[in-house]
């Protein structure tokens, strides 16, 4: 339900947002909002602006246009500067490096930004005994941050932050100083805690998977606006762009330049697909996912050949990509699948293309 329906102002409005340095524009106009409870992804290539804008949500950086709300609230405007400060706007911030008090004890550094905030003893002792059970690190407590690992620290950081019972969470990569085996354990860990919490959560990282399994909302940035918004199967079934197409996806979806010659779209000519899927385009890019290109012949199917790259094996067939120039396009072989580098591939077309994109990138098919 949006706030419309109920009424309510959503946990994170974000309007007409614009953060520029100098002459430099890092944030161009950026439009998000997200209900209470969200886990909001902002995923994109590094300098897209990720880091930028949940640095102007957290209260670090005043925005140079537009205006941030938190539950209707307004915490920072153009015109206002940051009106909410960063230790007011009841916001906990979790960064890439842990930054713990090496002088404290586990225990204590979680409890540290309760005493600030002036909890009296009993009710800051239990909450930290809540959140280091939460977080699973409760034999730790008496030790040092020097005297546990990275991802021990990682858990603690994230203890102290939620300790305060912050109503909104923000990630800055918090999980990209980890080995891969660790990130995927404390991905399902994130998403525990925010289940636990019901904090409403923004998750900043440049990788895609993370940014699918995790997020009830994902933004995808690219030069520092929004490509696209909305939920992530949404993306991943209706891009809106090319660039979301090619972002998002396991592995990245295939885009073939293609060219009208009488009826057809031609891709290396070959004739792949009906002109009337864009009436009017001389020139498109057609999108086919790796499931529907086979390696091989197949009856009635257009096909190409071009030059094999690696095979991956996966659940019992192979993801093939093969080379035609500099095109790379991946295809799925039943079973397992290998050749030597450079030998030639037939890779077949369904009749039909996923989407169709203009040369400009933009989607031209519903
Ligand atoms: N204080 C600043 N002064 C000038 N330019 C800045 C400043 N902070 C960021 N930028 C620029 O703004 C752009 C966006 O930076 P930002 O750190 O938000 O990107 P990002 O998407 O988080 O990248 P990464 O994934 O590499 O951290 C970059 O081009 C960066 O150089």
């Amino acid at each position: 339900m949006n706030a419309l329906a109920t009424g309510a102002a959503d946990a994170i409005e974000i309007r007409n947002l614009v953060k520029r340095f100098g002459a430099f524009t890092a944030v161009k106009d950026v439009n998000i909002s997200v209900p209470a409870g969200s886990f909001l992804v902002l995923v994109g290539p590094s300098g897209c602006g990720k880091s930028t804008l949940l640095r102007m949500l957290a209260g670090l950086e005043g925005p140079s246009e537009g205006e941030i709300a938190f539950v209707g609230q307004t915490v920072s405007s153009g015109a206002g500067g940051v009106i909410a400060d960063a230790g007011r706007r009841n916001a906990g911030l979790v960064f890439q490096s842990y930054a713990l008090w090496p002088h404290m004890t586990v225990a204590g550094n979680i409890a540290w930004p309760l005493k600030v905030a002036r909890w009296p003893r009993e009710k800051r002792d239990r909450r930290v005994k809540e959140v280091l059970a939460l977080l699973g690190i409760g034999a730790l407590a008496e030790r040092y941050p020097a005297e546990i690992s990275g991802g021990q620290q990682q858990r603690v950081a994230i203890a102290r932050t939620i300790a305060p019972e912050p109503s909104i969470l923000l990630f800055d990569e918090p999980l990209s100083n980890l080995d891969a085996k660790l990130r995927i354990e404390m991905r399902s860990e994130l998403m525990r805690i925010h289940r636990a919490t019901g904090a409403t959560s923004v998750y900043v990282t440049h990788d895609q998977v993370e940014a699918m399994t995790m997020a009830t909302h994902v933004a995808v940035l690219n030069n520092g606006r929004v490509e696209q918004f909305g939920k992530p199967i949404e993306l991943l079934r209706n891009p809106a762009t090319t660039f979301v197409a090619t972002f998002l996806g396991t592995p990245p979806a295939n885009l073939l330049p293609a060219r009208r010659v009488a009826d057809m779209f031609v891709f290396n000519d070959t004739p792949l697909t009906s002109g009337s899927i864009a009436p009017g385009h001389d020139a498109v890019q057609l999108l086919y996912r790796a499931e529907d290109v086979s390696v091989g012949a197949v009856a009635d199917k257009p096909s190409v050949t071009a030059r094999f790259a690696e095979a991956a094996p996966i659940a019992g067939r192979t993801m093939v990509t093969a080379m035609l120039g500099e095109l790379r396009i991946t295809g799925m072989a039943e079973g397992y699948f290998s050749a030597m580098p450079g030998d030639p591939v037939t890779l077949s077309f369904i009749r039909t293309p996923d989407a169709v994109f203009a040369v400009s990138g933009e989607r031209i098919t519903q």
